[in-house]
Formats: C-alpha cells, structure tokens, sequence
C-alpha cells in the first residue's frame, strides 16, 4: 500500500527520531497506567489504615511518575512533530522536483491546480496521520492491553464490564462512522466542485465583467457554496453527536462500576482503591478505544492521498535525458525539421504532418497560417517542449532527442505566445537566462523591446506579471530572451500586442543581436514577416508553400488570400 511504502521509506533519515517517540511514549504510557495502582494503594492502605507516612511517600512517587509522564509525552510530540514536518517537507520537494523535471505533455496530462493540491493538501494528510500514527501506535496498544491487565489484577470480577463497555462504544462510534466516511469523501468533491468554481471565476473576471455575467456567475458559485455547507453541516451533526454519545457511555460506565463496585466492596470482595482504580483503567481502555477508531477514520482519506502523491512521484517525465548525451560539435543554431510529424498525446490526428525546413544562422525564418495550424506547436519543438511522434528535430545536426536538455535549452531561447513573468523585479526576470548580465546589458536589451516603461531596473513585478500590460509583458519577455543571447531566437507570435511601428521598431533594432542567430517567428501580420529570409504557409499542420514574401505573392494562392485579408481589415 502507498501509503506504508511512503512512510516506511521516508522515515529513514528519522530513525533516531522515530526510535525516540516509540520509547517515550511507551514510557509515558507506562507511567499512565502506573498511576491508578499507586493511587488504590494510598486508599487502600494509606487513608484506610491511617498511615500518613505512607500517604506522603506514594504521593511522593505519584508525583514523580507524573512529572515523568508529561515530560515523555512533552518530548515524544516535539520528537513526533519533527519525524512528521520534516516527512512532509521531504515529500513536497520530491514533489516539486519531480514536476519540474515534467514535459509540457506530462503537465498537460495533470493540470496545474492538482499538481499544487497535491504538493500541499495531500501531503498536509500524510504528515497528519504519520504524526497521529506515531504517537498512537504505542499508546493505544499499551493502553488498551496494559489497561485490562492492570484493571483484572484489581478486580477481576469486574472483567465483563470492561468487554461490555468496549463492546457498546465500539458499536456506537462505528455506526457514527460508517455515516460520516460517505459524507466525507462527498465532501471532498464538493471542495474540489467549489475551488474549481471560484479559481475560473477569478482567474476569468475580466471575461465576466465584460460580459456582465456577474449575476449568473455569482449564482453559480451560490451553488457551490451551499452544496459544500450543507455537507460541512450534515458532517458537524454527526460529530456533535459523537460527543454525547461518547459521554454518555463513558458516564454510563462509571456509574455501572460504582453500582457493582459498590455491591462487591459491600461484600468485601474487593477494595476502595482497587475498585478506583478499575474505574481509571477502563476509563484509559476506552480513551485508548476512541483513539484507534479516531485513526481508522482518518486513514483512508491519508491513502487517497498517498496514492495520489506516489502517482506523481512514480510518473516518468515522458521527455527523459538521452543515456548518452551527444553534443553539436558546431555551434551555430542551424535548426532542421526533418520530416517532423507531432500529435498530442490523446489526440486523435496529428497536428503537424511531414514538416520539413531548415533555418540557417543569420536569417530569419517566418511561419504564418490560419489559426490552429500548428505554428505554436512546431515552435515548440524545438527548444523540446515535445518530442515528434515522427521524423528529427536537429540543432547544429544534432538530434535534440540526444542532446542534453541544458544544452538545448542553452541554444534556444523563446518567447512564448502568452508570456510570464516571475513575482520580483524587472532586473531578476530579465537575469533569468543569463543570471551574470550587467546593467547596461539590461538597459540594452530593454531599449532594444521598447520597454521605454521601465525606469527603474528594481522596479516591482507581481506574480505572472499581472501588474503591467499584456504588450508591456511581451517587450519584457523579448528583452528577457536578448539578454540570455542564445543561438536560435523564436517568437510566437510575439509581436501581435505590440502596434505596427513598436513592432518595426523592435525588429530592426534586433537585427544587432540576431545578425549571427537564427530566428524563427511565428506571426499573424504579414507585416512583420515581410523582410523574413524564407516565409512556411501552414495550413492544417502541412507546409503548403515556402518562399520569401516577393515569390510567395507569386506562387500561393493561401499566402495571397492571407495577404488580401489583412489589406481589406487594415482599409476597414
Ligand atoms: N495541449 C494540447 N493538447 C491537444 N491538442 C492541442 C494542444 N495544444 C494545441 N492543440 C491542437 O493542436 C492544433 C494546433 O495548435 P497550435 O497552437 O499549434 O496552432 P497555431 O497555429 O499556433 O494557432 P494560433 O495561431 O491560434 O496560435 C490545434 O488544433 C489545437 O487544438
């Protein structure tokens, strides 16, 4: 099971600590059950025969066998709590460096927000259990056998009451549970029905205001809300229950102890201090009961989250490092499509078919075609965000499959269709690709994208780079990738939030950085392309003409088409 496996191999570099737990709390345990004996005696002969000497000397003893029960239940928590936390900790970077080795496709496959639920929620659950497990794998048993141990060598007469009393609490918590773990796992669904709703409706606010959809929306998430109360409440009313029915029987107990008890010291079978601390037992018996019916109930939700966390942790990334790794002996940043074919993984057709070009330091390759062509997509073969399902991505004449990602990555820069950008400062996005750059650097790479904006390198960007402008985010991200100055530059479509003299002013001042580099853009205006060395018409994944703009007028009829369209819109 997922579970065991996770905490048996991850609590190996705690062993000492674990070890520590276990004694401690045997030993807290221990001095738990000590107590009620020590406690009979002092009635039995202490206060029964008059002996105040003796009265002081087990009180004294009591009180050191207290004193040394909190202490080793004190220190088992902050031993406990250490093995769980550091368990935990261990577990969200595996997590975190296991999703970061991910392709593009296994991402795709998981989606962000359970990747993150996963990392955090789910493994919250394992710590909390792992902690609970540690501290109540030995109490429990202890307590529980110890208990009836302790509690027949004080009266044995008694014994029935103990089965009877463990019998009907049992019974009763389980029939309280069997309720709640439908209720439960409902209920965890309905978490995940309402973070849902509410991550898409604040990640789409814009969208909703615009389409003033607030009324609708909010009705939705009224939905949600009430569905996820309405369990929350139908759950607390259960609980609630639980501690009066808890009560009652332990109450009910008592008094059933005393009743008897009572008849048997009557009749001398027994003595008031034994009788008390019978009582103490089988109180301890059934706190150690409810314990393990406590942790019965909050492990299956742990194995849910066990299993999902080893999902990830066992899922190979699908794009992995080559056994041996071959780098390009030239350094140039030719890139070569041959005979390139890609379809996402649980698709039903290829999106590119039988693509073939080459792109040549020092020229600018362009890419254009309706939407969903596959442009994006071809792109994003080549710094390997994909590998083709067919044919060879070649760098340098080196297929990237058998290059190292660093090496790739180190050759290849791209500036995506929807940029990001990091929570932090203009100067710590900009260093991400080449962390040694010097200011003027930036400030270069920065006037070079336009981005007149900043005027300070320490100035502030939020998470995603939600506080400036999709355009703004797109010269940021074009700075971004000049200042890495890799060998292959490719924009998708990187230019299309930029107006038509930024983005003419943009690429001629790029010409001083990619001079010697090979470029790639993906483009929606012809305009931008017009200069390109050679222009791929895409049409529905194929290259169906390739040219320079003057040859393609010529010679296709959809690169025409395209040219006419962007003329009619430009006039209307
Ligand atoms: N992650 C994905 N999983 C499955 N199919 C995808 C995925 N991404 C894109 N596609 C599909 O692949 C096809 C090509 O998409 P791609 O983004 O490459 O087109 P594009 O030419 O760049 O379009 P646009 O100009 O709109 O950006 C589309 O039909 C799209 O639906």
């Amino acid at each position: 099971m997922e579970l065991v496996r996770i905490l048996l191999s991850r609590s190996k570099p705690y062993t000492g600590y674990v070890i520590a737990v276990l004694l401690l709390q045997a030993l807290s345990t221990a001095a738990t059950l000590y107590l009620p004996s020590l406690n009979a005696k002092i009635i039995d002969r202490g206060v029964a025969q008059v002996d105040i000497d003796y009265i002081w000397r087990t009180g004294g003893i009591m009180l050191i066998v207290a004193f040394v029960q909190v202490l080793a239940a004190i220190a088992a928590i902050w031993f406990g709590s250490r093995t769980a936390m550091g368990l935990g900790r261990d577990l969200r970077s595996d997590i975190f460096r296991r999703v970061t080795r991910y392709s593009a496709e296994d991402m795709n496959n998981f989606g962000t927000a359970t990747l993150i639920t996963r990392g955090t929620n789910d493994v919250q659950q394992i710590q909390m259990v792992y902690m609970m497990m540690l501290n109540f794998m030995v109490t429990a048993p202890i307590m529980s056998i110890g208990g009836v141990i302790m509690a027949i060598r004080e009266d044995a007469g008694m014994s029935w009451l103990v089965a009877v009393s463990v019998i009907v609490l049992l019974a009763a918590i389980s029939l309280i549970i069997v309720r709640l773990m439908p209720l439960f796992r409902a209920w965890q669904g309905k978490l995940d029905v309402m973070n849902g709703t509410l991550r898409e409706q604040i990640a789409g606010i814009r969208v909703v205001r615009a389409f003033t959809r607030e009324e609708h929306e909010a009705e939705r998430f009224r939905t949600a809300n009430r569905d996820l109360t309405e369990l929350s409440l139908k759950v607390g009313q259960l609980f609630i229950l639980m501690f009066p029915i808890i009560t009652v029987i332990l109450n009910v107990a008592t008094g059933a102890v005393l009743w008897f008890g009572g008849h048997r010291v009557d009749e001398g079978l027994v003595e008031v201090g034994s009788l008390t601390a019978f009582l103490q037992y089988l109180l301890q018996i059934l706190a150690a009961v409810m314990m393990g019916t406590f942790m019965a109930m909050i492990l299956p939700r742990a194995v849910i989250c066990a299993r999902r966390i080893t999902d990830v942790l066992e899922h190979e990334p699908s794009i992995t490092e080559p056994d041996q790794p071959r780098t390009p002996e030239r350094s140039e940043g030719v890139v070569e499509f041959d005979n390139v074919s890609f379809q996402y993984a649980g698709a039903e057709a290829p999106v590119l078919h039988d693509v073939s070009f080459t792109a040549t330091s020092g020229t600018t390759t362009a890419l254009i075609g309706a939407t969903g062509s596959g442009k994006t997509t071809a792109l994003s073969l080549v710094p390997r965000l994909y590998l083709p399902t067919k044919g060879r991505v070649l760098l340098d004449g080196t297929d990237i499959a058998e290059m190292k990602r660093g090496d790739v990555v180190k050759r290849v820069g791209l500036v995506p269709q929807k940029p990001y950008l990091f929570s932090g400062t203009v100067a710590s996005n900009l260093r991400l690709g080449a962390p040694e750059a010097t200011d003027e650097e930036l400030w270069n790479a920065l006037r070079v994208a336009q981005a007149d904006f900043v005027e300070d390198l320490d100035m502030h960007i939020a998470q995603g780079g939600t506080n400036v402008s999709g355009g703004q985010r797109q010269r940021l991200s074009i700075a971004r990738m000049l200042v890495a100055r890799p060998l292959v530059y490719l924009f998708d479509d990187s230019f299309s939030a930029l107006d038509v003299l930024t983005d003419a002013a943009v690429r001629s001042g790029m010409r001083e950085y990619t001079a010697e580099a090979t470029t790639i853009i993906v483009a929606q205006r012809v305009s931008s392309i017009v200069d390109a060395d050679q222009i791929l018409v895409m049409d529905a994944g194929r290259v169906v003409a390739r040219g320079t703009h003057e040859e393609l007028l010529e010679s296709s009829e959809t690169y025409r088409e395209i040219v006419e369209s962007q003329k009619t819109s430009e006039v209307a």
